[in-house]
């Protein structure tokens, strides 16, 4: 039986076509995986079936009936629900005020239920804005299995949850299909595609480039998502995938390479030392200036040192260089306690964790949303403990929210303006008139720099996709200048897998020509690729760095996370 039959469905906004007479078919009892890069129309397509986009043309059958949505009240009606990119949970209220709004019936036996057959509960006393992202998706997904629905459409869940969350979902995923449902799942993660999906469904720019496609390789997907073939894409890219190194080693693809030389290439990152790239930071030549033109890369002068975070320099690395960035005995509420913290020009360094253990915080506090009980953050001997946002840019210290939707963009403000939030002042005209054209230029340029899929620099951050807004967030704050040091929350999460090839890249140019990079992020692979030394966030504490030269360091770093280290030591 067919769940969902999708025939010429078209969505024009303007002159963008969102979708372009797209066919899909999804059979009952079967997990079905939507892929396609930023902006090629997943968003639109799921919108679609869950009845809050119009379409311009087409129809849509559901188990068989014509099924027209008009408003989302009639796609739950009709027993599909979705799960959006975006959260939807009211932020004031607890978890449980927000399941009540849905105003079901027999709200504590669905929420029993979906304890006993999913495993799945929620914080129902907490409030939904205190919650780490992790936790807010998970009560969506709550809120949407608990109207039981014959079609479930899960827009990007996992991005934002932590691997054991990721398997539980997928396994929710498969009980669901088992069970004769159907669920639609938009990822852009194939190592979860191979692990949940029957089939496939891939778009581009609108169009369906690959229809139900049930070989579910890299090798075949890649090319079809991106237009370039999977091993044109860096090995570090493994984690982000979700499919094993040894999957991208295969394909024989450059290393994890700080620069961009082919000396600097090398293989997939696996455990064992011969397979790691080779040393990204150990020959002068790595580490060199190498000041690009690009004007993200603007700075002061800088020592080209890989510093250290303090305490263990490994045997056989450069000298450290000072530290730029010293945050210094932080503490908030219960989430960090006198965690200390420091970045060279030119290191970079990671922050691993589980969700909730206060990396979030620790963004904040960079930022300046938080402001730490105890403790300061200085920036190249500025203190910049309770600054404003703006003396912060000022400083050079750019900052990637984790939730950029909420902290990193304003929606309603048009592209060119959020590319220059904090900079408005470079484009006065007589001080006091902004010379918008001259902005619109300028943001042009970097739309096209950073393959910004946007109708143009006009267009407000609303339109543009979720993957094509972060990479607004990211050239914003890879274009301060001075840019002293950048950190990033979850740099990655919701790119394509050809944006976060260049997302990659463009940190360790970054780190090439200077900056102090911090990145906070849940792709364990991805950060042992990228950073020259990794903290484990733990309940509130940082660890001790641990250099990813080390062969042992995703086993330890994995320890850490789970806080096992401590068992063994005890
Ligand atoms: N409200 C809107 N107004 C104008 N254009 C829009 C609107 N919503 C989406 N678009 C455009 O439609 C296209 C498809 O967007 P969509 O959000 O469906 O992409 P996506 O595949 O989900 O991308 P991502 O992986 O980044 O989430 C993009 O070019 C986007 O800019």
């Amino acid at each position: 039986m067919t769940a969902l039959e999708i025939t010429g469905l078209t969505k024009a906004y303007g002159a963008v076509r969102a979708l372009d007479g797209v066919d899909l078919s999804v059979a009952a009892g079967t997990v079905h995986c939507v892929l396609g890069e930023n902006g090629a129309g997943k968003s639109t397509l799921c919108h679609a079936v869950g009845g809050s986009v119009a379409v311009s043309s087409g129809s849509m059958r559901l188990f068989g009936t014509p099924y027209a949505p008009r408003r989302p009240k009639d796609a739950l009606d009709a027993g599909v629900a979705m799960v959006h990119q975006h959260f939807s949970l009211v932020p004031t209220l607890t978890v449980g005020e927000n399941l009540r709004l849905l105003r079901l019936r027999d709200l504590p036996a669905r929420l029993a239920w979906l304890g006993d057959e999913f495993g799945l509960t929620v914080p129902s006393g907490s409030r939904a804005g205190d919650l780490p992202v992790g936790a807010r998706q998970r009560v969506e997904i709550v809120k949407a299995l608990l109207r039981d629905p014959r079609l479930l459409i899960l827009d990007e869940p996992t991005g934002v949850l932590a691997p054991a969350e990721v398997d539980a979902l997928l396994g929710t995923c498969r009980k669901l299909a088992d069970a004769g449902r159907a669920v639609v799942l938009v990822t852009h993660k194939l190592g979860e595609v191979s692990r949940v999906a029957d089939a496939a469904t891939v778009l581009r720019g609108g169009r369906v480039a690959g229809a139900g496609l049930t070989d579910l390789s890299p090798s075949v997907l890649v090319p079809l998502m991106i237009g370039r073939p999977a091993d044109s894409l860096a090995p570090a890219l493994a984690g982000t995938l979700g499919v094993p190194a040894a999957d991208a080693a295969r394909t024989g693809s450059p290393g994890p390479a700080r620069t961009q030389s082919p000396e600097n290439r090398g293989p997939a990152r696996t455990q064992s030392p011969e397979n790691r790239g080779p040393a990204r930071t150990q020959s002068p030549e790595n580490r060199g200036p190498a000041r690009t033109q690009s004007p993200e890369n603007r700075g002061p002068a800088r020592t080209g040192s890989t510093g250290s975070t303090g305490s263990t320099g490994s045997p056989g690395r450069p000298h450290p260089g000072e530290p730029v960035l010293r945050m210094r005995d932080i503490s908030v509420g219960r989430h960090l306690d006198r965690v200390s913290l420091d970045v060279a020009p030119g290191e970079i360094v990671g922050v691993a964790g589980v969700e909730g253990n206060g990396q979030t915080e620790l963004i904040h506090v960079l930022s300046g949303a938080l402001s730490p009980d105890t403790g300061t953050v200085t920036l190249a001997g500025t203190d910049l403990t309770r600054a404003t946002p703006a003396r912060r840019t000022a400083a050079g210290l750019g900052v990637i929210p984790e939730d950029r939707h909420h902290e990193g963009c304003v929606p309603a403000l048009d592209v060119a303006t959020n590319l220059y939030l904090g900079r408005l002042r470079e484009f006065r005209r007589f001080r006091v008139l902004l010379d918008r054209r001259r902005m619109r230029r300028a943001a042009t340029a970097t739309i096209t720099r950073h393959r910004i899929s946007a109708p143009g620099p006009a267009a407000p951050m609303s339109a543009l996709s979720g993957g094509n807004q972060q990479k607004v967030v990211l050239a914003r704050e890879l274009a301060l200048d001075p840019l002293v040091c950048l950190a990033a929350a979850q740099p990655t999460r919701g790119l394509d897998v050809g944006a976060v090839d260049a997302v990659l890249a463009r940190i360790r140019a970054a780190a090439a020509s200077g900056v102090a990079v911090l990145v906070v992020s849940s792709e364990l692979g991805e950060l042992l690729a990228l950073c020259d030394r990794v903290v484990v966030a733990y309940r509130g504490t940082l660890s001790a760095p641990i250099d990813t030269s080390d062969p042992d360091a995703h086993d330890r770093v994995a320890h850490l996370m789970l806080g096992t280290d401590r068992e063994a030591a005890a």
